[in-house]
């Protein structure tokens, strides 16, 4: 049988399959050691083959097969140093939340989390929640944002999780896919996914799962079913992505503007800093590269290391 892994908690996983039938599924032993080296070999959204097992009229599966992924998203382990853990996999997007104030979001964080995403091959939408808060002013630098993105090809909506403004919008990209929503703390995200879907009460469970685990922060990831015919993993307690390591020579490569004209560069190593004949530097002094955008690649591959390297997981 084959089937989406909906819920992980240790040792048992919760998986279902085309037809919507549930079975608490276990992974086979030796599976288990076979040299993956994560806390956790399957995760939230992986698609599985297991096999049914009767135990005392109790019908349970096991797992034999992890189906290849298309993505996954990691966190390191905080103790197992060279460990990494898997909190999602198989993510068709993620919509990032952003707010201009309460609480602001600035774009430098805007432009690291969407290097990491495209480092993780996860496509990114972006979304400008509590339009209906804002002024003139705020709303100018809502589009002018909005602009700077879709240039670059991301898509850009102004939300309102409040007023509803746009909902139906998001609820139609989200259809047949897996989403994830992800920004910093207050920036909307229960807020918007309880607009999209009312009866899914999603804050209150994460409070309730941390009472169940009492002091242990440990949160597992799940993936629900909306009625609508699209799907979301929500992470409780985890905002953001974890951290990819890269080198400062492939930073550029998930800048979409960069990566499309590093090839008119002179050099093919240029990291377009102060190299002759660049393209991208020449794009800048043409206006035709944001300068934020710009300054956001060099904070990144510029001794800015400890900010970039800074898990966001616990920062926002
Ligand atoms: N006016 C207005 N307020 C909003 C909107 N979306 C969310 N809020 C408010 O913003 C506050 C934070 O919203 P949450 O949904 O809790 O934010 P969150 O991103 O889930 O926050 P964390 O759970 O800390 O990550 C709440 O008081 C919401 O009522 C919006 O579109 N307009
Ligand atoms: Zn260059």
């Amino acid at each position: 049988m084959t089937g989406h892994v909906y819920k992980s908690t240790g040792s048992w996983y919760t998986v279902k399959t085309e037809q919507g039938e549930i079975y608490e599924c276990r992974m086979k032993g030796k599976f288990r050691i076979k040299g993956i080296k994560s806390t956790n070999p399957i995760a939230v959204g992986d698609v599985v083959d297991f096999e049914l097992e009767a135990d005392n009229d109790k019908v349970s599966g096991i797992i034999f097969n992890i189906h290849d992924r298309t993505n996954y998203i990691v966190r390191k382990s905080v103790n197992l140093s060279k460990q990494t853990h898997i909190i999602a996999a198989n993510i068709d997007q993620v919509f990032l939340l952003i707010t201009i104030n309460n609480p602001p979001t600035l774009t430098s964080f805007i432009d690291r989390f969407l290097v990491t995403a495209n480092a993780y091959s996860v496509k990114t939408i972006l979304l400008f929640n509590k339009v209906d808060t804002y002024d003139e002013d705020t709303l100018n630098e809502v589009r002018f944002l909005a602009h700077t993105y879709r240039k670059i090809g991301y898509e850009c909506i102004g939300v309102s999780a409040i007023s509803g403004k746009n909902v139906d919008k998001v609820k139609a990209l989200m259809q047949g896919k897996v989403s994830m929503f992800s920004g910093h703390s207050g920036v909307g995200k229960s807020t918007l996914v309880n607009a999209i879907e009312p009866s899914l009460d999603i804050k209150t469970k994460a409070i309730s799962t941390q009472h169940m685990q009492g002091q242990h922060t440990t949160t597992f990831a799940e993936m629900f079913d909306l009625s609508f015919g699209a799907q979301i993993i929500d992470t409780p307690g985890i905002k953001g992505f974890g951290v990819v390591d890269m080198d400062k020579e492939e930073v550029g490569d998930y800048f979409p503007e960069i990566f499309a004209l590093k090839q008119d560069c002179k050099f093919n190593n240029c990291l377009h800093i102060q190299e002759p004949h660049c393209a991208v530097k020449n794009a800048l002094d043409n206006d035709e590269i944001a300068f934020s955008r710009y300054r956001s690649y060099l904070q990144i591959i510029e001794g800015d290391e400890e900010n970039y390297r800074t898990d966001n997981w616990d920062n926002q």
